[in-house]
């Protein structure tokens, strides 16, 4: 399964320790993050994320930013992107089996390390359980 990760300048440290456990994992990873922490703008590592995911060049999307919040807030404005911002395993899960999610977002100044890895983990592990909530999505996706 390819993940396609990107961060801005304060996800530098986070996007590393995460591509890592990925790769451990056996993932292949398409990093599009800045990998220096000069000054970037979350915006444009969003819309190339939401690309490779919309574009089915990866499954999933790993987002990162200081807080998570801007860099989720613009992959939400891409069509066919459901980023969700996550600072426990509980709601990374709940992300994926109601809510089919496609991008993870994760703040680098507000989560420690093993945290995230812990929440990207129950992520990836977990599968869309549809039912009532695919009604709920295609729903999402008339907004
Ligand atoms: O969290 C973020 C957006 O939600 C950004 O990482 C943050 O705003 C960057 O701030 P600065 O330019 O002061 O490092």
């Amino acid at each position: 399964m390819k993940i396609a990760i990107g961060n801005d300048h304060a996800g530098v440290d986070l996007k590393e320790k995460v591509a890592d456990f990925l790769k451990g994992k056996g993932y292949e990873v398409e990093n599009v993050g800045t990998d220096t922490k000069e000054s970037v703008d979350y915006p444009d590592i969003a819309r190339k994320v939401a690309k490779l995911v919309n574009d089915k060049e990866c499954e999933f999307g790993i987002v990162i930013c200081g807080t998570g919040i801007g860099i989720s807030i613009a992959a939400n404005k891409v069509p066919g992107i459901r980023c969700a911002l996550c600072h426990n395993s509980f709601t990374a899960k709940l992300s994926r089996l109601h809510n089919n999610s496609n991008v993870l977002s994760l703040g680098a100044r507000v989560i420690g390390d093993e945290l995230a890895l812990d929440i990207v983990d129950a992520y990836l592990t977990t599968d869309f359980e549809g039912g009532r909530h695919a009604r709920r999505v295609d729903k999402i996706e008339e907004c």
